[in-house]
């Protein structure tokens, strides 16, 4: 059934605008959300007053002074003046917590075309603020000092999934090398190096563990970047075709590690059946995936959470070439976080940009041949914050 019949209403994404991520330093936070939402508002063929709300997915990990949406009335246009906005917060899943706030507030009727952008400035920061700043959302690294940041704790998660199932060492090089080389064809993208498969496996100067047993290549980098959607209940004047939601999902775990099975990545798994559910298909409709890689390893454990494979089993979508981008669920076309980046609040809408290229045969080098059907999933803490959405070619 689609969200039509389910509600009376389609969901479509008539606009987007993406930054350049990476380390912005001639950029504010502002200025990036000034030229995403311009973008949207222009790609979707509309003018600013016909915006009814406007949703901001920023997590503040740089620590800024805190934007205040209806700021981007003094610059977008006067007409947002009046404008509902509302910055949005789950951790690294912020753009997508408020893509689907847009989405609700259009379901409820309380919207016809909904503003979603997602924004953030981090590499001002440093790397040790970044990390004390991204701790603060777990429940159990708060207000601790850590040299490791999040890193760290998906370190503890890489080491508790080798000692179940075996050395992913190899496996996990492997899919830091697939997303640098799907990152060199995406203009958007932070690192646009081929780092090549032995680089990403070994340990060296250039190459150093970050948090046993992860290296560098193992992990997203810090990232400054903005992304911006209009969302209508019904086609706008835009250039491109409109592309139509067929489904979400939201669930959250608990928050302390001891009642999480560290592997199982439980509410991620709840996020992907309850998106698959609403959009009455299973993985196997769909033509690839842009999924939250913060670290290596959330990517392999991705493809058992999603039910690609059985749990243990998540190196067979590697190995056997399902994820590559001439298989059969290719997997993070765009570079991912791995390489494109991973400004936390724009990374959900970023994510929903880059497919929405995709399913309009609008990527350029990333495009692939001729996409009907998606998935996108965002995940903020070690698999705490999950949303997943389905989207379709229209
Ligand atoms: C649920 C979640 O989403 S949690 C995720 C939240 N995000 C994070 O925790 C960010 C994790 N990443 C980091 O902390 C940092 O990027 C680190 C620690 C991996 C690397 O930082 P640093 O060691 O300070 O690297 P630095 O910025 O000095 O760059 C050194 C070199 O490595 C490269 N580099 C930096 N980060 C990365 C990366 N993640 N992958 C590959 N190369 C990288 C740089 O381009 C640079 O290359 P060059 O010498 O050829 O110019």
């Amino acid at each position: 059934m689609s969200l039509k019949e389910q509600f009376g209403k389609d969901v479509l994404l008539t606009g987007w605008g993406h930054s350049r991520f990476g380390k912005l330093t001639e950029e504010t936070l502002e200025s990036l959300i000034v030229q995403v939402a311009t973008e949207a508002i222009s790609t979707a063929g509309i003018e600013p007053a016909q915006i009814d709300e406007i949703y901001l997915g920023q997590f503040n990990s740089g620590m800024m002074p805190l934007a205040f949406p209806s700021s981007l009335a003094l610059q977008v246009s006067d007409q947002l003046a009046n404008v509902p906005a509302t910055r949005v917060e789950n951790a690294c899943a912020s753009g997508s917590a408020a893509f689907q706030q847009g989405t609700k507030s259009l379901l409820a009727g309380t919207a016809k075309t909904v503003l979603v952008i997602g924004a953030e400035k981090m590499t001002h920061a440093g790397a040790e603020a970044v990390g004390a700043a991204l701790l603060g959302a777990d429940y159990d690294m708060a207000g601790q000092a850590s040299t490791t940041g999040f890193t760290g704790l998906f370190a503890d998660i890489a080491k508790h999934y080798e000692k179940r199932y075996g050395s992913v060492s190899d496996v996990l090089g492997t899919i830091a090398a697939k997303n640098h080389r799907n990152g060199v064809d995406n203009p958007y993208a932070q690192l646009r190096k081929d780092l090549g498969e032995e680089f990403c496996r070994t340990v060296s100067d250039r190459n150093p563990i970050v948090a046993d047993p992860l290296r560098r290549t193992d992990c997203s980098p810090v990232s400054d970047g903005a992304a911006a959607i209009i969302l209508s209940t019904s086609p706008t004047r835009g250039a491109t075709a409109p592309v139509r939601l067929a489904g979400f999902g939201h669930a959250n775990d608990f928050f302390p590690a001891a009642r999480r099975d560290p592997t199982a990545f439980a509410a991620t798994r709840a996020s992907w059946q309850r998106a698959l559910a609403m959009a009455g298909v299973g993985l196997e409709a769909l033509d690839f995936a842009e999924v939250h890689d913060c670290f290596t390893i959330a990517e392999l454990i991705m493809y058992e959470a999603m039910g690609l494979t059985d749990p243990g089993q998540g190196a067979r979508a590697i190995q056997e070439g399902w994820v590559f981008k001439d298989g059969k669920l290719p997997i993070n076309v765009s570079g991912g976080l791995k390489a494109k980046g991973h400004p936390v609040g724009a990374t959900g809408v970023s994510q929903h940009v880059v497919a929405a290229m995709q399913l309009t045969g609008t990527a350029g080098d990333m495009q692939l041949n001729g996409p009907r059907r998606a998935a996108v999933q965002n995940m903020g803490g070690v698999g705490i914050a999950n949303y997943v959405s389905v989207l379709e070619a229209v």
